[in-house]
C-alpha cells in the first residue's frame, strides 16, 4: 500500500511542486496519474520510490514511512519498486541481454538464476528473440519495452512508469499499456503518468489528477 499524509515537497529555491497530498493506493490497484507539464508528476512518483523526500507530511510504502528510514535501508525498499522513468538511459554498448541483467548484477545475483530471469523478462515484453542485439536496432516502442523488462526483472510489487508511451504513436502505446495490464492481472501495484489521459480513458481506472501540484477532479 501506498499513503501520503499532508505531503509537500519544496525544491531547493523555493518552489512548491506538491501542496498538502494526501490519498492512498491499494495494494494491487493500476492507478493513472494525470497532469499538464509540470503539474508534479514525475515528483510524486520520485517520492513514492525514495528518490526524493517530503519537506513536509509522511510517505508510508508497504507500512514504511518513507521519511523515517535510514539512508541505508533505502535499497532495500527498492528491491520492492520497478522504475520506468525517462531518464533512466538504456546503455547503448551493451547488448539487450545485458541491459536487462544489470539490475540483477547490481545486487550481486546467483549469475545462472539472473540469467534465468533476464530471458524471463524479455520474453513477457517479447524481446526474447533480440537479447544479443544492441539496444540501437530496436525501435522506440520496442526501447521501451527493453525498460519495462529491465524494471521488472527483480519482480517489483510496485511498478511506477512515468510517461511511458509518451513519444509512441498510439498502436505502440496500446501495446504497452496491455503488457501493464498483465501486470496488473498477476497481483502489481502500478502508477502510470501521462498528460494524455485519452488512452487511461479506456481502462476505467482511478485517475489521479494533479494541477500545480494538488489534486483536481
Ligand atoms: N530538482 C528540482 N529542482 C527545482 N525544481 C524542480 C525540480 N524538479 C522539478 N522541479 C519543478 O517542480 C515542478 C513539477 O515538476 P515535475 O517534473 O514533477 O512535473 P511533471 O508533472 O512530471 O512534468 P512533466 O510532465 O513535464 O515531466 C516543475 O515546475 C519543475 O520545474
Amino acid at each position: 500500500m501506498i499513503q501520503f499524509n499532508q505531503v509537500s515537497k519544496r525544491y531547493p529555491g523555493g518552489y512548491e511542486a506538491l501542496k498538502n497530498l494526501s490519498f492512498q493506493i491499494e495494494t494491487g490497484e493500476l492507478v493513472f496519474l494525470a497532469g499538464h507539464s509540470g503539474a508534479g508528476k514525475s515528483t510524486l512518483l520520485k517520492l513514492i520510490a525514495g528518490i526524493d523526500k517530503p519537506s513536509a507530511g509522511s510517505v508510508v510504502v508497504n507500512g514504511q514511512n518513507l521519511a523515517a528510514i535510514r539512508r541505508g535501508a533505502v535499497p532495500y525498499l527498492r528491491r520492492h519498486i520497478g522504475l520506468i522513468f525517462q531518464d533512466h538511459k538504456i546503455l547503448f554498448d551493451r547488448s539487450v541481454f545485458d541491459n536487462v541483467m544489470l539490475p540483477l548484477d547490481i545486487v550481486g545475483y546467483d549469475r545462472r538464476e539472473a540469467a534465468r530471469r533476464a530471458r524471463a523478462a524479455l520474453d513477457k515484453v517479447g524481446l526474447l528473440g533480440r537479447e544479443k542485439m544492441s539496444p540501437i536496432s530496436l525501435s522506440g516502442g520496442e526501447q521501451q519495452r527493453l525498460c519495462i523488462a529491465r524494471a521488472v526483472v527483480h519482480r517489483p510489487s510496485i511498478l511506477l512508469a512515468d510517461e511511458p508511451t509518451g513519444n509512441l504513436d498510439r498502436a505502440y502505446a496500446l501495446d504497452i499499456m496491455e503488457l501493464f495490464k498483465s501486470f496488473h492481472q498477476v497481483g502489481v501495484t502500478i502508477v502510470i503518468s501521462a498528460h494524455d489521459e485519452t488512452l487511461m480513458a479506456d481502462y476505467g481506472r482511478r485517475i489521479l489528477r494533479l494541477n500545480q501540484g494538488q489534486f483536481t477532479q
